[in-house]
């Protein structure tokens, strides 16, 4: 099996429960849900997407032909100074296009627990340690339990209470970056006060310029 990544760097999470928690972060190559060019976004699923996951050029980045050859990638960027507590989390893209049991299997033998950033839109392979999944208004989310579930609002068709019954142990709304964000970020915080089932998601490495 070969793996596609964009790249692979280490930084803060930024978002949801494990916010501040210093992390490796393998992004897989390639969405289901947007080609991932400009010229694509108006007509894609997925329309808001932040993030650039084409090709395999970014920092770390590239082929990897095996599951163990892209776990010694990751533990490379894990600092030599403290060998505990050590995160992982893959996203993309959609991680779970690629990521499979040997991959998670070889992450743990590094000693990482494995957190993933999902759609939902996949059956995730067995072993990840934390599951995030964020739903998308057009896509249909048969990922229906997890450890979070972050809902970037507001998004039209996809209300908090489309998912406010699935089996989370965590519920965000993460508010809309673009050139609405601050507002978005209003009118999240105002739904988290008003349904208090939801917690305000921000995401804090956009703040002090981690990537
Ligand atoms: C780039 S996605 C990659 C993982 C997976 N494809 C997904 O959508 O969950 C990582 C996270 O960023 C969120 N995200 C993407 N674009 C965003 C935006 N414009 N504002 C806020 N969050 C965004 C996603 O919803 C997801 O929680
Ligand atoms: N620091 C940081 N935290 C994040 N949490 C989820 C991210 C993602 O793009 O999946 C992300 C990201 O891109 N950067
Ligand atoms: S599903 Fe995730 S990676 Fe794909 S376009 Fe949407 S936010 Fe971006
Ligand atoms: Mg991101």
């Amino acid at each position: 099996m070969k793996y596609f990544v964009k790249e692979i760097y280490y930084t803060l999470q930024g978002e949801g429960a494990k916010s501040g928690r210093p992390a490796v972060f393998c992004r897989f190559t390639g969405c289901n849900l947007w080609s991932g060019r400009e010229q694509d976004r108006a007509s894609a699923i997925c329309q808001f997407c932040d993030t650039q996951f084409v090709g395999t050029d970014g920092p770390g980045g590239g082929v990897f032909r095996s599951a163990l050859e892209l776990a010694g990638a990751v533990a490379a960027k894990w600092p030599e100074s403290w060998n505990a507590n050590k995160m992982v989390v893959c996203t993309g893209g959609e991680p779970l296009l690629q990521l499979d049991e040997a991959v998670i299997e070889a992450l743990h033998d590094e000693g990482f627990e494995v957190a993933v950033e999902t759609n939902g839109t996949k059956i995730p392979p067995p072993g990840i340690d934390w599951i995030s999944v964020s739903p998308k208004a057009n896509a249909e989310c048969i990922l229906r339990a997890g450890d979070e579930l972050k809902l970037v609002f507001p998004q039209p068709g996809g209300e908090p209470t489309k998912y406010e019954n699935l089996d989370f142990d965590h519920f965000f709304l993460q508010p809309m970056d673009g050139l609405s964000r601050e507002q978005n970020t209003q009118l999240a915080a105002q739904y988290c006060l008003k349904h208090p089932q939801w917690e305000l998601s921000i995401q804090t490495h956009k703040l002090i310029g981690l990537p």
